[in-house]
């Protein structure tokens, strides 16, 4: 039985007054009930449906009978107070003391904290579900895979952090990249959304620096006595990792695996971001910083400010995200922050997403050493089978009609919702605000204190339901995220399909199992090729007003070879510029000095075919 399908038989109303908005639904395999009832348990609502008999015309009373808790009103008062709260830039870190010899002592406190499980994305049952996937590994040496994190020759530490964030086995990318940053290659790694990527970085980098941070880091001052005060003992932050993202949402995030993953260890990692007074990241930076995770416009402007920051000891570049900060809008950001990038011959580049058509790669290999190692997990730009999508054709103006029937057709979960402008996510957040539905949103007009707000409000679930822009599209990883929603597809011209990947890789994170919903309008006609392709790859059901998209044999092509060679080009390029996307609302929020230039997609690293050992390997 569906969701719906209880809905209906226990509808006080007769089934032929059922809105035809949502008539449209009845067919759509919305997950069961008690899959929901349990989803909703986990994602951390305690309201259980049992009060649900259908719609009253009483928004409000039928909301908190279908179970979904009550609204929280904003708290303007506190959130404009510069001083009230903690920002996510100051969360506490392991300290180090030179006393401690290799191996810092627990801290309890600090560990409960940091391992938290109500924090933390734990892996479903479908975990190696995202390990049958063709890899593929593009290199001069073969790359020869970990199977285990014991015999990756870590560092015990690292080992033992790896057991406390209660990462089992490693996943597809994990498997490769640890042996393949540990013997110190340049690489690109491309994964799909929620598959483990930046774990995939940190832990063979600060793995393989926390036998060497003694010898490598910069001094420091002893933060951990009562004398410290930043202005008078304070350093220059010298860094031997530099990990830049488009987002203060992934940048905070990152900062949080990397607090996890440093524990017990001299690194200590920073992060920088715009939006936060900055003397509250330059006073923590002032205390040492080895590992500074940011985005480009923060890390530039303490790259101005010489007794701030200093990237002169860095050992690892990770570009994450790395098409979207390769796309023109970044351009001029990111080739400061790069500008070393072919000097230091000890200096390793790596870039991670879960796109990367072969126009970005092309643009991606200036940065990178000749041998890199190029890593794909499935086709890049593909998603997984662990997401159920379900297409919903709605008329553009009955949206939000759809939008509320569908949330009181399921039991309360956490729902991502996606729109395409900051004004529709005011328009969309007070809509179900107002329909008495917990919501809170997010975009780059808001804000640092109000999106720090939103996000803390959605994870605690005192928020289950967040409307945004593509803002939160890339990186977010929420704990029970079970649902996405696009309220509005995203346009061919703002990021396209590569969006849609994004966007839906909200949910089914890490081995877990999600849904993605998306309003289908007359509008989106332009998408519906790709969207069509993506349906068929991830064996989804085609839904009838899009069969006439569906390629002859019902077998997806896709024109983006899997190559980085030269041989490999051809007329299909569509160039970087017409697969990336410039939308003012979406990353662009957090780009600094936007360009908005075209960026050609000439090769110009002279790699040929010929130099690459090309190892297919299904685990
Ligand atoms: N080996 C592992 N076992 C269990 N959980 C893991 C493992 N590796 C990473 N995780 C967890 O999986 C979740 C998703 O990881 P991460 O955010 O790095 O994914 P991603 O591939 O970068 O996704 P996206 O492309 O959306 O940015 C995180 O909560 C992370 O802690």
């Amino acid at each position: 039985m569906t969701d719906w399908d209880h809905f209906e038989s226990s509808n006080s109303h007769p089934p032929d007054s059922v809105d035809p908005v949502i008539a449209g639904m009845a067919d759509v395999n919305i997950t069961e009930e008690g899959e929901l009832s349990e989803a909703s348990e986990l994602a951390g609502f305690n309201h259980p449906p049992n009060q649900w008999t259908g719609p009253s015309g009483d928004f409000i009373r039928d909301v908190a009978a279908r179970g979904w808790s009550d609204r929280i009103p904003f708290e303007y008062a506190n959130l404009s107070n510069p001083e009230f709260a903690e920002w996510a830039c100051n969360a506490k870190c392991y300290e180090w003391s030179d006393e401690f010899g290799d191996v810092g002592p627990k801290n309890e406190e600090l560990e409960k904290q940091l391992f938290n499980a109500d924090n933390m994305t734990r892996a479903g049952l479908q975990l190696d579900r995202l390990n049958e996937i063709d890899v593929k590994v593009e290199s001069e040496d073969r790359v020869l895979p970990i199977v285990s994190w014991d015999h990756a020759g870590l560092h015990p530490i690292m080992r033992q952090n790896i057991d406390l964030c209660l990462y089992t086995t490693p996943t597809a990318i994990q498997m490769y990249t640890v042996p393949a940053i540990l013997t110190d290659r340049d690489l690109i790694g491309i994964s799909q959304t929620g598959s483990g990527k930046t774990a995939a970085y940190l832990i063979p980098i600060l793995s393989k620096l926390m036998g060497k941070a003694k010898k490598l880091a910069a001094p420091r001052p002893d933060i951990v006595g009562p004398d410290f005060d930043a202005k008078l003992n304070g350093v220059r932050a010298e860094p031997l990792v530099l990990i830049v993202c488009p987002t203060r949402e992934l940048a905070t995030q990152i900062f949080d695996d990397a607090r996890r993953l440093c524990y017990r260890s001299m690194l200590r990692p920073c992060v920088a971001y715009g939006g936060v007074p900055s003397r509250f990241q330059r006073d923590e930076l002032h205390k040492g910083c080895d590992v500074l995770i940011g985005t480009p416009g923060r890390i530039i402007d303490f790259m101005g400010q010489g007794h701030v920051l200093s990237l002169n000891r860095v050992k690892y570049t990770v570009i994450d995200e790395a098409d979207e900060l390769l796309h023109s809008d970044w351009e001029d950001d990111f080739k400061r922050i790069m500008s070393d990038a072919t000097e230091d011959d000890d200096h390793r580049y790596m870039m991670f997403s879960a796109t990367f058509n072969r126009d970005c790669r092309k643009l991606a290999r200036e940065y990178l050493s000749q041998n890199y190692v190029r890593i794909s997990i499935g086709r890049p730009g593909s998603s997984h089978f662990n997401v159920e999508q379900q297409i919903i054709y709605v008329e553009e103006t009955r949206k939000n009609d759809a939008l509320y029937d569908l949330l009181l057709s399921m039991c309360p979960i956490r729902i991502l919702v996606f729109v395409n402008s900051k004004k529709q996510v005011d328009f969309v957040d007070a809509f179900l605000y107002e329909h008495g539905l917990p919501s809170t949103s997010i975009h780059g007009d808001r804000t640092q204190r109000e999106r720090e707000d939103a996000i803390r409000s959605f994870k605690t679930a005192q928020c289950p339901i967040m409307v945004a822009t593509a803002l939160s599209a890339r990186g977010l990883d929420i704990p029970n995220l079970m649902h996405v929603v696009n309220y509005d597809l995203p346009r061919t011209n703002h990021g396209g399909i590569d969006e849609y990947i994004h966007r839906i890789g909200r949910t089914a994170r890490i081995g877990n199992e999600g849904l993605a919903t998306s309003f289908y309008t007359d509008k989106d006609r332009d998408l519906a090729f790709d969207l069509v392709r993506i349906l068929l790859e991830c064996n989804q059901p085609v839904p009838d007003f899009l069969e006439e998209y569906i390629p002859a044999g019902s077998r997806p092509v896709f024109d983006d070879d899997d190559t980085d060679t030269e041989s490999g080009d051809d007329e299909n390029d569509a160039g970087v510029a017409g697969n990336l996307h410039e939308n003012e609302d979406n990353l662009g929020e957090d780009r600094q000095g936007s360009s908005h230039q075209e960026t050609s997609g000439s090769d110009n690293t002279g790699l040929v075919g010929s130099h690459w050992a090309t190892a297919d390997v299904t685990l």
